[in-house]
């Protein structure tokens, strides 16, 4: 099954290109005020944010509740178009691209959001559910597609009885690890992490985790992890962005930024999570 040949937005595998780059990227969302028929809110969801995924690397984007990290994460999947910027993807300029010309963009770019209780369908069952993205973008064979979803079972470390069940009858760590194969189906080259443990029981948190965290070093993926959580995102991210009322307040490489942290408000989420510094490090830092 050649997913390569069919993918006519992904035009070179450079290492030296990024996946994804955004350049002074902007989301305004306007809301209505109070009962007013003529009363508008505008909310500066991400402000001239740039950055660059590139291939292999993994990012890691942490910040408060509302600093608009999901947005800056819809915008790099082609799920939000910015309001004004640029979005590079591989470095063709997918700016105005139409939302089903972004939306090939989710071929190449997978999501994995927080809740698999709701990305998944829970009246399918999961092996519709894995070969459905083949099925949509016409991939392979009903046999290859069977195939395919066998593979994607046991590369989430499932046994293949899973296939057949339909999510209600899993664990919350199962069915992550569903949409984790979901999202891998069509053999991405990035996948953005939308706060993917946060919903699941802290048991299980770990294991996802280093599911991810495996995932990438053995299919080379490159990959955005959103949390709020500033432990989690040392744990798997090469490089870090702070963020903080839609703007980048600060950004650099994990371990520098953890451990000298240059920002006021990086030095207040890492003061919340003290845990994060083992002793030796607290006396190098
Ligand atoms: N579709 C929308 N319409 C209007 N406002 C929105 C929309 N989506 C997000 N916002 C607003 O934009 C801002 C950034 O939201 P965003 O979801 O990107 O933040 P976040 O950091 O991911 O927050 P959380 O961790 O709670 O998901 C917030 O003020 C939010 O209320």
């Amino acid at each position: 099954m050649s997913h390569a040949n069919s993918r006519n937005m992904k035009p070179v595998n450079d290492p030296n290109v990024p996946i994804i780059e955004l350049q002074d990227a902007e989301v305004i969302f306007t809301t209505r005020a109070g009962s007013g028929l003529f009363h508008k809110n505008r909310i500066t969801a991400v402000n001239k944010v740039n950055l660059k995924l590139m291939p292999g690397q993994t990012i890691g984007i942490v910040g408060e509740s509302g600093c608009g990290k999901s947005t800056t994460a819809n915008i790099m999947c082609g799920l939000q178009q910015v309001t004004s910027g640029t979005v590079l993807f591989k470095g063709q300029d997918v700016t105005h691209r139409t939302a089903k010309e972004r939306m090939e963009i989710g071929r190449v770019v997978s999501v994995v959001f927080q809740d698999p209780a709701t990305a998944l369908n829970a009246r399918m069952r999961v092996i519709d559910q894995l070969i459905d993205p083949l099925v949509v973008h016409h991939l392979g064979s009903k046999a290859e597609r069977d195939k395919r979803a066998r593979e994607l079972i046991r590369m989430v470390g499932l046994p293949s009885q899973v296939l057949g069940a339909l999510p209600g009858q899993l664990s919350g760590g199962q069915r992550q690890r569903v949409a984790i194969a979901r999202a891998l189906s069509l053999n991405p080259d990035a996948i953005i992490a939308d706060e993917p443990t946060s919903a699941l029981d802290v048991s299980v948190r770990a294991q996802i985790l280093n599911l991810l965290s495996d995932l990438k070093k053995t299919l080379g993926l490159s990959m955005v992890f959103i949390s709020h959580d500033i432990q989690t995102i040392r744990y798997i991210s090469d490089e870090v962005i702070v963020m903080n009322k839609g703007t980048i307040i600060e950004r650099g490489e994990t371990q520098q930024v953890m451990r000298h942290p240059q920002d006021d408000y990086t030095k207040i989420l890492m003061a919340a999570a003290p845990s994060l510094l083992h002793p030796s490090e607290e006396e190098c830092a």
